[in-house]
């Protein structure tokens, strides 16, 4: 095998992808730790239902603006989308980016603010909701990951039909309230995005979208992402963000829900507040439209997707189809 000590010659893989200790034609000791051997090899064994039950399929990822703010963890998401590609399996990233569009508002002197989860959106803001989106934070997500190699290309929901949106009205205190120019999701045509996930990139889609007469809309991130997660046929929604999951008792993090059922969801999600509610009604829709499960992670804690996705424990919150029976495993 080229690279060991019987076979010095170097292997086929550029020099930074090489592991140190292969390096060279020196030995490097190392101090024997079966346990830490054990642990390592129970890691990958317990790996191998779930890279089946993934493998070839598509598993859409939610990257939401508030867990893109750490060095260490954009890393690591990116690490994980070049990971999982590697493995076989099909993500789609769909990016949220609301602290930023926030922030470029703020700069441009315009005020906005959220009801029911939702930014109340004017036609001035979608503009720049428009640009933050498409110009700022989806090429950083498309270059993050190419960091690592030239897999990743942004689209938005404007771009070859992916997307047709409806205006929507958010809901608060079990009221419509009218929040100008966003839009649900009432179409998907995925073409643009399986012809690049059969081409073998990894799809980072931003979730402008028009309506049937071509004005844009403001989607929101979780709504966009569970609508395609639905339309490609996902096998798993994870949605990544700034919490370990769903609380019982919010303000209270003494309760993490670790999974919860369709049915108990939908009952609990007009009570729930109101950061909460887009997400936990986007893992409602996936699951509806058969995902078999929708996660809501903490993207603070790098590599928890891949915890996320290759142990039985799992983290975060987990949603299963409704009248599911005890641990969602394969
Ligand atoms: N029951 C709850 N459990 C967890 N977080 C909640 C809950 N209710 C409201 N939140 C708030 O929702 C926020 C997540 O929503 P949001 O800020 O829109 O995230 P993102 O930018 O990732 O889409 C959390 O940071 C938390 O402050
Ligand atoms: C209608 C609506 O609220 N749209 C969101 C779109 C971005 C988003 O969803 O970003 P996060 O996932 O980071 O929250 C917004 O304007 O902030």
């Amino acid at each position: 095998m080229p690279g060991t000590a019987q076979d010095p010659t170097p292997p086929d893989v550029a020099p930074d992808e090489v592991p140190p200790r292969r390096i060279g034609t020196h030995r490097v000791m190392r101090v024997n730790d079966p346990a830490g051997d054990a642990a390592k090899v129970a890691v990958l064994t317990g790996a191998l239902p779930w890279l089946r039950e993934f493998h070839g399929n598509v598993v859409v990822v939610k990257y939401g603006g508030h867990a893109m703010v750490d060095e260490e963890c954009r890393r690591a998401f990116a690490e994980d989308m070049v990971f999982l590609r590697t493995c076989g399996i099909l993500p789609v990233v769909v990016h949220g980016g609301g602290p930023q569009i926030s922030a470029m508002l703020n700069r441009l002197g315009i005020t906005s603010e959220f009801r029911g989860g939702l930014r109340v959106t004017t036609e001035e803001t979608i503009d720049v909701v428009r640009m933050v989106l498409t110009g700022q934070v989806g090429p950083e997500v498309v270059g993050l990951i190419n960091s690592h190699g030239p897999l990743a290309v942004g689209l938005s929901g404007e771009d070859g039909g992916l997307f047709t949106a409806e205006r929507t009205a958010a809901v608060v205190d079990g009221e419509p309230v009218d929040v100008g120019l966003v839009g649900d999701v009432v179409a998907v045509d995925p073409a643009p995005v399986t012809a690049l996930l059969e081409a073998g990139h990894i799809p980072v889609v931003a979730t402008v979208a028009p309506d049937a007469s071509g004005q844009v809309h403001n989607v929101n991130a979780d709504t966009a992402a569970a609508a395609l997660a639905v339309a490609l046929g996902a096998v798993k929604l994870v949605v990544l963000t700034d919490v370990e999951g769903l609380y019982a008792n919010w303000p209270d993090r003494d309760s993490l829900v670790e999974q919860i059922d369709a049915r108990e969801l939908a009952g609990i999600l007009p009570d729930l507040d109101a950061g909460m509610i887009p997400k936990m009604a986007a893992c409602l829709r996936a699951v509806e439209g058969g995902v078999k499960r929708a996660t809501v992670v903490d993207g603070r804690l790098p590599h928890a997707l891949l915890l996320e996705m290759f142990t039985t424990e799992g983290t975060g919150t987990m949603v299963v189809p409704a009248d599911t029976d005890g641990e969602a495993a394969p």
